[in-house]
């Protein structure tokens, strides 16, 4: 199925971009799909370029021709560095650079953004007049073409990391937007949820966010494998969910699944949990006892909070899950058992290696697969659908309240959430016991713990929206861009704002809410604009 890209062109944000990327660098945004075709061209829309080499190229059909196939080069670049999604540049046929960044959807390669039409360097007359001929070769009717070298943009180093982190922020945007709104008809229409859960194998794992993807597609990695596998993440971030996801959708599913923290426990205690004690092993010790490896056997094993494990069981565990073979407590004979182990922890474990706390031969026995856990407030795309989730959860019959109101929403999307999905699924549980007779939940029931943390001083809340990335990006160009203009003009306001082609009172208003009015006298801003 193929996506939508016009529907994105719509978004907010980026219609912001679109028109900064061309004020500052005097370059197109464009979109390609994941046969490289370009949106825009396809729809007949194109924007000509200030580059007047690239602008006779694309009017011309073989101009054309040539553009689009240096656009499906860099979308071959693209299939074949799956594994590396970050920019690629590439040199067009006129030796321009195109600079795109990868799209992903729900894991799939769906094309890539693109700024094209550019030198990473000036280029001298001589430079201008081989091109002059290049152009004419395929397009002759522009045989006066006027291209001249300083009308062409240079990006350099700097300016093009600039601009390639903006073009991968805009397409984790749309990629975020395209899963919010998966999500909301996967809620919404119970027929298609079928289809859908076979596409996300971990369902009861909620998220759509960029890092959750991910998390999904390392799981999916590692579930039909035997290796071990390292969950790193804060407490509450789903870390024994995971793992017992990976369990379940592996070929230990029907074996026992079994959970060990091993920071609750002695060190004693702890041994003889593990690997079992034989009678007399110590005072208390009435029987033979099993230890929870023989019980994993040809299962799983979850270890949670491993770097709090004592040196001397560390040895013990290294053991395991190198030969197989363990000692129980007490015991003279060595059991052997066949068990996948998936270990957690909130630390740095190489930190505690470092600080020799952590054996280093077991850190990387154990560390063949990291799967790194988000906190809550680096996900915050995922809240809505994990309000909605826990709601569901949570809800008894007889409750009427079906949500939240936009306020409660507000509040809990401006928190940061230290005790993670934990910390919001007992907050939502309490709401629906305090609140669950009222249609929609108000903001007063949240617990004042969090209320506290978001309302300093009880003030008027400000920002319900929380701001994307992309967002914070474009406005700090687009501040940059009039501080900028704003030197250069000599404070001509009347005259930058005809070039950035928005009105003098915008401007003004812009100037004001970037900041950039201070310590200006507010004569000399007028100077230049009698
Ligand atoms: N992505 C998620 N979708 C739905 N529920 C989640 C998600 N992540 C966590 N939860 C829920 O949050 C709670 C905490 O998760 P879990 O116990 O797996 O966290 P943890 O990282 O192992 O925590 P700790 O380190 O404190 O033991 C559980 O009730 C779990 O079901």
């Amino acid at each position: 199925m193929g996506m939508d890209y016009g529907k994105h062109l719509n978004l907010h944000t980026i219609i912001m971009l679109r028109d900064v990327i061309r004020k500052w660098w005097q370059v197109e945004l464009a979109f390609a799909d994941r046969h490289g075709m370009v949106h825009e061209w396809q729809r007949g829309e194109i924007s000509p370029p200030p580059n007047a080499f690239c602008r006779a190229s694309l009017t011309s059909k073989e101009g054309l021709r040539r553009c689009g196939q240096s656009v499906r080069v860099l979308n071959e670049k693209f299939k074949a560095n799956k594994k590396v999604r970050r920019s690629l540049i590439h040199d067009c046929h006129l030796n321009f650079s195109i600079v795109g960044a990868p799209l992903y959807i729900a894991n799939e390669y769906e094309g890539f953004l693109f700024v094209e039409g550019f030198a990473r360097q000036p280029l001298d007359a001589r430079e201008a007049d081989v091109l002059k001929s290049k152009v004419r070769q395929f397009a002759p009717q522009h045989a006066t073409l006027d291209g001249r070298s300083e009308q062409v943009p240079v990006l350099d180093g700097a300016e093009l990391s600039k601009l390639s982190d903006l073009l991968e922020c805009a397409a984790n945007e749309i990629a975020n937007h395209e899963a919010a709104e998966a999500s909301r008809q996967e809620d919404g229409a119970p027929g298609s949820s079928r289809e859908l859960s076979d596409r996300y194998r971990f369902e009861k794992i909620i998220g759509r966010s960029g890092p959750m993807m991910e998390v999904f597609r390392l799981m999916e990695k590692v579930a039909n494998s035997d290796s071990t596998v390292l969950i790193n993440g804060e407490s509450g971030t789903g870390k024994e969910l995971v793992a017992r996801a990976i369990h379940l959708s592996g070929p230990r599913a029907q074996q026992p699944f079994v959970v060990q923290n091993c920071s609750a426990f002695n060190d004693n205690l702890l041994e003889s949990a593990l690997f079992g004690h034989t009678r007399g092993a110590f005072t208390g010790a009435l029987r033979d006892k099993k230890g929870l490896f023989e019980v994993a056997d040809s299962g799983t094993f979850f270890l949670d909070e491993v770097g709090d494990m004592s040196a001397a069981l560390q040895v013990k565990l290294l053991r395991v899950l190198q030969e197989g073979t363990f000692l129980p407590v007490g015991g003279t004979q060595l059991k052997e058992v066949n068990v996948r182990v998936i270990a957690a922890t909130h630390k740095d474990l190489s930190e505690l290696v470092k600080r020799g706390e952590f054996r280093e031969d077991l850190y990387y026995r154990i560390n063949v697969i990291r799967v790194q856990l988000p906190p809550l407030r680096e996900r915050r795309d995922d809240m809505p659908v994990l309000i909605d989730h826990f709601l569901r959860k949570h809800h008894r019959e007889g409750q009427r309240a079906r949500g939240l109101d936009a306020e409660a929403l507000a509040i809990l999307g401006a928190y940061a959430w230290p005790g993670n999905i934990r910390e919001l699924e007992n907050e939502i549980e309490r709401l629906l016991v305090l609140g669950g007779d009222l249609e929609s939940i108000p903001a007063e029931l949240i617990s004042s713990r969090i209320r506290d943390a978001v309302l300093p001083g009880g003030g008027p809340f400000i920002s319900p929206r929380a701001h994307g990335k992309l967002h914070e990006a474009v406005e700090a160009l687009e501040r940059e861009m009039i501080q900028q203009g704003l030197m250069r003009t000599r404070y001509n306001k009347s005259r930058l704002a005809r070039e950035l082609g928005i009105s003098r009172s915008n401007l003004i208003l812009k100037i004001s809410r970037y900041g950039l009015d201070k310590g200006l006298p507010e004569d000399e801003s007028e100077m230049g604009d009698a």
